[in-house]
């Protein structure tokens, strides 16, 4: 039995994906205009597929779990489920609106035409906010739609901001924050459930890795009461005498969130020589 999964053919979460498949140590062999391969080392068999079809080809069983954007799947609104996030393409869904306009709120949107490749999220968000507006539909190009007069607002995914400031546009709500999520099909045997729990503890390992870095310090033996105290570490951190007299080597792993302002406060207690070394996969 091989578990189906499927990915964006080519686009944003494309290399992502594969990339993440092959942290978790699956060869898959993804050759030029491939739309199907198998893991030489894994039960997975991998479709590429354009991400707007990924939620149907999942809820029907054609795929078994996908890799898709969470933006994507809350607007094909298809009987899925999603098992993990996976901490690439994000985003955020948001409205713009021309930057010569004020803008102060919700209900200055009542009343304008709406370009959009996500009509049913909008949709959901006017209702919610009890604002009247004109959805209209477009599949690409959406933030050229004001400067050419086909809508007075857009709603479209935003990441550095930079499209929107090229088109004199400026974000007026943030309806949705997205990133690329693995979605599962509902009525998974055992023997499938059985892969996927395989799969996703790689995943699980692979993330945490990411997120953290492994660090190796030297110390005065008088400071490393104060320096431990900085370390969280997976339980402690490891401490090893050097061979000069009075001085450690400690070993600990830091979250990268707070990992810069640990640094400092290392260097202020006293550490020196300190080494920061990637993960490549942490099992707790
Ligand atoms: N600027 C961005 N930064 C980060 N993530 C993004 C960005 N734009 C899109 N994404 C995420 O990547 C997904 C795929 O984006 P892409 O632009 O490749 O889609 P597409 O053109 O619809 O592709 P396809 O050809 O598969 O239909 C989006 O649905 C979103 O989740
Ligand atoms: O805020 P930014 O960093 O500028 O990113 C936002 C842009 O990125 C996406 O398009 P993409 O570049 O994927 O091209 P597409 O229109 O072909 O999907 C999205 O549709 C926006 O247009
Ligand atoms: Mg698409």
């Amino acid at each position: 039995m091989k578990l189906k999964i499927a990915i964006q053919k080519s686009g944003r979460l494309h290399e992502d994906s594969i990339k993440l498949l092959k942290e978790c140590g699956i060869d898959i062999n993804n050759g030029v205009n491939k739309l199907k391969t198998e893991a030489s080392n894994f039960p997975l068999e991998v479709f590429f597929l354009r991400d707007d079809d990924i939620p149907q080809y999942v809820e029907d069983g054609v795929a078994d779990i996908g890799m898709v954007g969470e933006n994507v799947v809350l607007e094909k609104n298809r009987q899925v489920q999603e098992v993990e996030k996976l901490g690439f393409g994000k985003c955020r869904l948001s409205v713009a609106v021309s930057k010569t306009v004020e803008y102060t709120g919700v209900q200055d949107l009542a009343g304008l035409r709406i370009a959009t490749s996500y009509p049913v999220i909008v949709e959901q968000f006017l209702q919610k906010n009890n604002v009247q507006a004109e959805i209209h539909e477009i599949s690409g190009s959406v933030e050229i739609a004001p400067g050419i007069g086909l809508a007075d607002a857009i709603c479209d995914l935003v990441s550095s901001g930079s499209t929107l400031f090229m088109n004199g546009l400026k974000e007026a709500e943030v309806i949705l924050k997205s990133q690329a999520v693995l979605i599962a099909n509902k009525g998974l045997d055992a023997a499938q459930q059985q892969v996927l729990n395989k799969l996703l503890f790689r995943i699980q390992a692979v993330k945490k890795a990411r997120n953290n870095k492994y660090i190796l310090l030297n110390a005065p033996n008088n400071k490393l009461d104060e320096i431990i105290r900085l370390l969280p570490g997976m339980k402690s951190p490891t401490v090893l005498p050097l061979a000069e007299e009075g001085w450690s080597s400690v070993h600990s792993v830091l979250n990268e969130n707070d990992f810069w302002d640990i640094i400092e406060s290392l260097k202020a207690a006293g550490a020196q020589g300190i080494l920061v070394v990637p993960i490549e996969k942490m099992i707790i």
